[in-house]
């Protein structure tokens, strides 16, 4: 029977059995076993290589940041690429038009943005239908996944998305389980918890431990996680990327064609932008959400007596640290910094003196000040 036809077949009677007491257990396991399939799935996808198995498109990355355009067919996927950079993807009434991979770029606050158009998939991608795989695979490789639903669609177009992704390893707007996984030689399986743990016993935690042929480790659970968390750590134990926890925003477009009161409900959810690419309607919003979600800063740099260069910024992601800053002026910057003077959001005075892990935010300026060296 093939990994699918077990993942189906897994789904099938978690649909059917009914949750309670009794039955607690035996949806733990079978939640895990799934976990297990998927995890497996998409290894053979990675190992399998070219062609529509499941390798991604081969478009360089390359600007600050890339986003990827996901949606079922003729949702405006395509539409949407257009109206923000100047590729020109096909439109069409007729669904799948967009059959490969198509980048535009779009500039935002001196930011260069990828925006990856793709082909549409559909429900049963991860499971190999259409392009499916090697549009999520693609996906996989983006700062930002954009939904694209329909305004008047199906109610569950969210669902069944996230969904094909998660079968994918994709996890959007996620942190990591957080659970402390150390494996060891002997002692056994311990396992402790800061929080009461109401969806895993011991005895089924250790059954999904032994699964993957763990005896012995030391397990720390700080919150209240299902068994699906638990094999998203131990997958992440053997194989780092088998995970990728990613941003994700939701754009439905077509509200020319709905209701106020269901455009008014759309609105409402978190990480949501509605638009109509047809009546060019909201985009500056969408635009605007887009940069948040995005969590792109720009720093700029100047030198002892000099204005700040605000023409030529660096962009980096959020978090980044005047480390990072240093390491995209010059590899061997850091080593001869003595420190750097901060002025903008990040610092307490201005300039506030600081050293390389400080963590930089929007439109900070920064000088380095070196080391004299002894050449
Ligand atoms: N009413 C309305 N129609 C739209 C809107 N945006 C796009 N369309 C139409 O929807 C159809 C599909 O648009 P595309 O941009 O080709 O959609 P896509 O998601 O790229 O489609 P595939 O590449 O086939 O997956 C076209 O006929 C567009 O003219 C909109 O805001 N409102
Ligand atoms: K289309
Ligand atoms: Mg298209």
């Amino acid at each position: 029977m093939s990994i699918t036809q077990k993942i189906k077949d897994i789904e099938n009677e978690l649909s059917r059995t009914q949750k309670n007491k009794r039955t607690e257990y035996h949806i733990g396991l079978l939640k895990g076993k799934l976990a297990r399939y998927r995890a497996q799935l998409v290894d053979q996808i990675a190992k399998s290589g070219g062609g529509a198995s499941g390798a991604s498109f081969e478009v360089a990355k390359s600007g600050d940041a890339r986003v990827a355009l996901v949606g079922f067919p003729s949702v405006g996927k395509s539409s949407l690429l257009n109206l923000l950079t100047d590729s020109e993807s096909a439109i069409a009434q007729y669904e799948f038009t967009t059959l490969t991979c198509v980048p535009g770029f779009l500039t935002l606050h001196g930011a260069r943005i990828q925006i990856l158009d793709l082909p549409g998939i559909i429900r049963g991608a991860s499971a190999g239908k259409g392009r499916g795989r090697q549009v999520i695979a693609t996906a996989r490789s983006a700062d930002l996944i954009v939904m694209v639903l329909d305004a008047g669609g199906h109610p569950k177009q969210k669902e069944y998305l996230t969904a094909e992704l998660e079968t994918m390893g994709i996890r959007v707007n996620r942190q990591k389980p957080n659970i402390g996984l150390r494996v060891k030689t002997s002692g056994g399986v311990q396992i402790n918890s800061t929080v009461p743990l109401t969806q895993l016993t011991p005895e089924l935690i250790k059954h999904l431990i032994h699964d993957y042929k763990i005896f012995h480790c030391e397990l720390l659970f700080h919150e209240d996680a299902a068994p699906e968390d638990l094999i998203d750590i131990i997958e992440l134990h053997f194989r780092p990327s088998s995970r990728q926890y990613l941003r994700c925003m939701y754009v439905y477009n077509k509200i020319d064609i709905t209701s106020m009161e269901e455009l008014n409900e759309l609105a409402h959810q978190e990480h949501t932008a509605v638009i109509s690419c047809e009546l060019k309607l909201n985009l500056d919003n969408f635009v605007r959400q887009l940069w948040n979600e995005l969590g792109l800063v720009r720093v700029y740099t100047k030198t002892r007596g000099a204005d700040p260069d605000f023409v030529e910024g660096l962009v980096m992601f959020q978090g980044a640290t005047v480390n990072d800053v240093c390491l995209q002026i010059h590899r061997n910057l850091p080593s001869i910094v003595k420190h750097v003077l901060v002025w903008g959001r990040s610092a307490k005075y201005n300039p506030q003196q600081v050293g390389l892990t400080h963590q930089i935010e929007d439109e900070d300026v920064i000088e380095v000040v070196k080391r004299i060296t002894a050449d």
